[in-house]
């Protein structure tokens, strides 16, 4: 269905981060790409794959290459010249802030919201997915053009800012099909046997008359003359309702997640090619084989022709296992990443390769315990935090990372290299934490943070210091554009040994008046971003992890800390794609995180951070963390998230994000002023936190210490007047 594309070495990250920097020509990017297109198809030919997906690749995000490729290009941005203008989009610039960005489904990938107008002139303008069939085709492969689908591409994009009410994306779905339409024949004209229709969006609840769009667009592109053969892809869940739209058009193939989903009802698919998705693109262990093969004989029965496949894109995985020595061996074996799912694909198609079969050997985890409570309601708690911390109105404050320096990441890798011992380690980092609480007393932020020196990452940190966990050396995922994360594994019960992060959280705190806030990833979180077990429910995994963080939460306590943050950005994430799983869901997921934090006294104030501006499915959840204050993502979507009637509900404090950090540019105060002018009219003064829209650790320190004096700046005007 798709494959990594940031390259084993990341690559395709170095190439990027280099010609933003100006280090390197658009051409030796181009060289880059072009060199990694290559390596993977010769590896997927290699491995036995006989049909090779094409157009996977991205400089940026295949949602934002599908807005280019139809020139859904907001004016705003056409002002530059074409990489720049993609990239403009993707990332903003001195003069323009780039398209909002959020998650790809249930997964850590982020994609970027295209801007779909009711003047918005569709055509023909990229020829990527021909440019790159061709490229394929030099190397004597012949690939299959994988494109985002006219219904997701529709259903995930926004109104453009100047739409009359109730203008919707999709209600420009026949425009849309017209380009499309072209661009099959184009690719028709050059070759193409097939040409794979990405459709994930037809996995979640869709209404009535999205259902019936579906059924319409699938119907007009399978009735074309000029056209490859079509397959349209579902994954990340089951067809369900959509399944007899999609069954009612003319399209030759289907693919389905049958990791996700099962085989009930496939038979309305009959005399068309089901492409099983019976190896997980989203897990990490070795896949049954042997179930699997009874699976694929359920499913001859019931198509006319069953190719075999992953459930979704490989993008969600790391490449390869075998370069992974320090894995303990037991745990290696049973584990496979992109190249060991295609090898998977490859014997199941074939026959062959038993010899992946593996037990998997688990254990009953301990039983969870009731569930928890502050010992106060909010309005209690909150009397005795305003006496005991004692912090002006609009208090600003950070999310917790500062900026991740060459030298800090030089200092973890001697340390894990053993170039450096202890001792010089933890001098190295004490002396980032005295920069960083430093710059904050200078600049004037009011609860400040020791900025996570010792992390590289937020879950990876955590994962290292629990039992349970297991993490990699090479294992990165793509989380957005050229940043990746290495998710850790888990494949055990989770303990915690000893204290994670005390000591330097008392240490920061030595260094000032001001209160130090701890920083803790929350449960969910933690479990989101790691490869999950298979034996034990996800509930489970999520709740032994909140055990741990109760435990951290006392020891900071302890320890002289009264503002504790535990971060959930991934509760979103995880949540079930359909209505119907979620409330239990979010009834386990909540619990786990008052478990987590509901053992600290009254005067102690836990925050909380989601990084998304979602509104509506933020508040309910957030209301139910019983968390003192919120800090949300909002800079980007110019805080929207308060316009919410659930906002103005909203009892708690709460920080809507006002400096956008997943882009180089920054903000100036009268920007933030109106953010927080906007803000003000939906939350109480009292209620409201200034914080920038998450952690600083991807930024620079010249951006950050301007960005940061101008919100200072801001929030200092905003007080005279609130
Ligand atoms: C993705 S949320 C990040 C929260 C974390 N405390 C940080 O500041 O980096
Ligand atoms: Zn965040």
């Amino acid at each position: 269905m798709g494959y990594p594309r940031i390259g084993p070495r990341r690559e395709l990250k170095r190439a990027l981060e280099s010609y933003w920097d100006g280090a390197i020509t658009a051409e030796q990017l181009h060289d880059t790409g072009r060199e990694l297109r290559k390596q993977t198809w010769l590896r997927l030919a290699q491995l036995g794959l006989t049909q090779l997906p094409s157009n996977t690749f991205s400089y940026y995000d295949q949602m934002l290459d599908t807005a280019i490729l139809l020139d859904a290009i907001p004016d705003r941005y056409r002002k530059h010249h074409s990489l720049d203008a993609y990239f403009a989009m993707a990332r903003g610039n001195d003069s323009v802030a780039p398209l909002p960005m959020t998650k790809w489904f249930d997964t850590n990938y982020h994609y970027l919201v295209p801007e779909i107008g009711p003047d918005t002139v569709f055509r023909l303008r990229a020829d990527k997915p021909v440019s790159e069939f061709r490229e394929a085709r030099e190397l004597g492969l012949i690939t299959r053009p994988v494109l985002l689908g006219p219904l997701t591409f529709l259903l995930l994009s926004q109104a453009a800012p100047d739409s009359p009410d109730g203008f919707q994306p999709l209600d420009r779905l026949d425009d849309v099909l017209v380009t499309y339409a072209q661009l099959l024949a184009r690719l028709d004209a050059e070759g193409v046997p097939w040409v794979q229709l990405d459709e994930p969006a037809l996995v979640l609840d869709r209404t009535e008359a999205e259902l019936d769009a579906a059924k319409r667009a699938y119907q007009r592109l399978a009735n074309l003359g000029e056209r490859p053969r079509l397959l349209l892809a579902s994954y990340f869940g089951e067809l369900g309702d959509a399944l007899q739209a999609i069954a009612a058009t003319g399209v030759e193939a289907v693919a389905v997640d049958l990791v996700r989903g099962t085989t009930d009802g496939l038979e309305a698919l009959a005399g068309k090619t089901i492409v099983a998705g019976v190896v997980s693109g989203r897990e990490v262990w070795r896949t049954d084989l042997g179930s699997a093969r009874v699976t694929l004989e359920a499913l001859r029965a019931m198509a006319s022709e069953v190719v075999v496949s992953t459930s979704c894109s490989l993008l969600h995985v790391p490449y390869d296992v075998e370069v992974e020595t320090e894995l303990e061996p037991g745990l290696r074996e049973r584990l496979a990443f992109a190249e060991q799912k295609v090898a998977e694909v490859v014997a199941l198609a074939t026959g062959t390769g038993d010899k992946f079969q593996t037990e998997l050997p688990f254990w009953v985890p301990e039983k969870a315990s009731p569930k928890a409570q502050r010992r106060s309601p909010y309005a209690v708690r909150a009397k005795a935090q305003a006496e005991y911390l004692k912090l002006p109105p609009l208090p600003v404050t950070t999310i917790g990372s500062f900026p991740q320096t060459d030298e800090l990441r030089a200092t973890r890798a001697d340390a894990a290299a053993g170039r450096i011992d202890e001792q010089e380690y933890e001098r190295r980092i004490e002396l980032e934490v005295q920069r960083v609480i430093r710059l904050q007393e200078e600049l004037g932020l009011d609860v400040l943070v020791h900025g996570e020196p010792e992390r590289n990452d937020m879950v990876q940190y955590f994962a290292e210091n629990l039992e349970g966990f297991a993490t990699t050396r090479f294992g990165w995922v793509q989380s957005y554009g050229s940043r990746c994360t290495r998710p850790p594994i888990m494949h055990g019960d989770v303990k915690r040994t000893r204290p994670i992060t005390v000591a330097w959280a008392r240490y920061a705190q030595s260094l000032t008046g001001k209160p130090v806030k701890g920083m803790l990833t929350g449960p969910v979180t933690i479990v989101a971003w790691s490869f999950k077990r298979h034996d034990l429910p996800l509930a489970e995994s999520v709740w032994q992890v909140a055990q741990a963080l109760r435990e951290e939460v006392t020891d900071l306590e302890t320890a002289g800390i009264h503002i504790i943050q535990v971060d959930e950005p991934a509760l979103r994430e995880m949540t079930p794609l359909r209505e119907r799983d979620q409330a239990e869901y979010l009834q386990w997921a909540v619990e786990a995180y008052r478990h987590a934090t509901s053992g600290a006294s009254d005067r102690t104030q836990i925050h909380t951070h989601l990084c998304y501006s979602d509104a509506a499915a933020a508040f309910a959840a957030i209301d139910a963390l019983d968390a003192d204050v919120t800090t949300i993502e909002s800079a980007r979507s110019h805080a929207r998230v308060l316009a919410e009637p659930t906002a103005a509900a909203f009892s708690r404090g709460l920080g809507p994000g006002v400096y956008d950090i997943h882009s180089p540019r920054v903000p100036d105060v009268a920007e933030v002023v109106e953010l927080l002018t906007y803000a003000s009219k939906s939350v109480p003064a009292a209620q409201l936190w200034v914080n920038p829209d998450c952690g600083l650790k991807t930024r620079t320190y010249p951006q950050v210490q301007a960005a940061l004096r101008n919100v200072v700046e801001a929030a200092r005007l905003m007080r005279g007047k609130v």
